[in-house]
């Protein structure tokens, strides 16, 4: 049976009513303290928050990276906090895309392999016409007989870009993806992220602690201290600054 989080909004992923404690006893930490919040199919959210507030928590709950505490992290209909250790690295390989701050290609594999590898764990077949066009939108059509270390910053990320979308996957989870590049190959990236919601109905979640890269979702989800402290749709860069700057305040 779906839950009202998922009714209400249509969404690829949702946390309801997520709990995840570090520890126990005196040094228990509550990164996650009840958050109930839904992602929407073809939308592209940015989650933000001051230091410690649970960004980096909650995605790796919802990703089927770390394993929550009490509550769901659905994934379509698939509740994540109830699969074996198996079934969530199946899950993880073919029906999520990850782009991480710090690029994670596989050094000794070519940009080429590397875009196609989850898709070959995975045993399916690349989509030509999705590699073609992902590729070219990139930019790295030049580049994919290059190793990562032959490679910039900038197309090392265009590479993990590629090779999170390739999959189609239902969600993409974005790390600080801008976080170890450039302002301009930070843009390239944001504006190709926001471009294939539009374009491939791609659903996207990047956690992020600028606010000028928050301006390119269209919803940005605040947390403080473990629960959502609001939201803010089509975000623009004052809009966000206002938001961090009043949690900051309030603590
Ligand atoms: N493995 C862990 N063991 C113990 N405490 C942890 C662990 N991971 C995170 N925490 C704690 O949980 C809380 C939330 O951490 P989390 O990394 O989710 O916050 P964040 O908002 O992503 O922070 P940042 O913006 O600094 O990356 C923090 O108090 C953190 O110290």
């Amino acid at each position: 049976m779906q839950t009202p989080v998922l009714q209400d909004t249509m969404a690829a992923v949702a946390a309801v009513d997520l709990t995840k404690v570090y520890g126990s006893g005196d040094t228990a930490v509550r990164a996650l303290d009840g958050v109930t919040v839904g992602f929407a199919r073809a939308q592209f959210t940015a989650i933000m928050g001051p230091s410690g507030s649970g960004k980096s928590t909650l995605m790796h709950c919802l990703a089927g990276l770390d394993t929550a505490t009490s509550g769901q992290a659905l994934l379509g209909g698939t509740d994540l906090t109830k699969q074996s250790d198996k079934v969530l690295t199946k899950v993880r390989r073919e029906r999520i895309g990850f782009v991480f701050q710090a690029f994670n290609l596989l050094p000794q594999l070519t940009a080429a392999q590397n875009i196609t590898l989850p898709l070959e764990l995975a045993g399916r077949k690349p989509d030509h016409h999705l590699y073609a066009h992902l590729t070219e939108t990139l930019g790295i059509v030049s580049r994919l007989d290059h190793r990562p270390g032959e490679l910039s910053g900038g197309q090392q990320q265009r590479v993990a870009l590629a090779r999170a979308l390739v999959s189609r996957p239902e969600v993409v989870f974005a790390d600080e993806p801008t976080g170890n590049l450039d302002s301009r190959s930070g843009a390239e990236v944001l504006l190709f992220l926001r471009n294939s919601v539009r374009e491939l109905g791609q659903t996207i979640v990047m956690v992020t602690h600028d606010p000028g890269a928050a301006a390119y979702a269209d919803r940005v989800v605040l947390l403080a201290d473990g629960r959502v402290a609001g939201e803010i749709d089509r975000p623009d860069t004052a809009s966000v600054t206002d938001a961090l700057q009043g949690l900051a305040a309030a603590r």
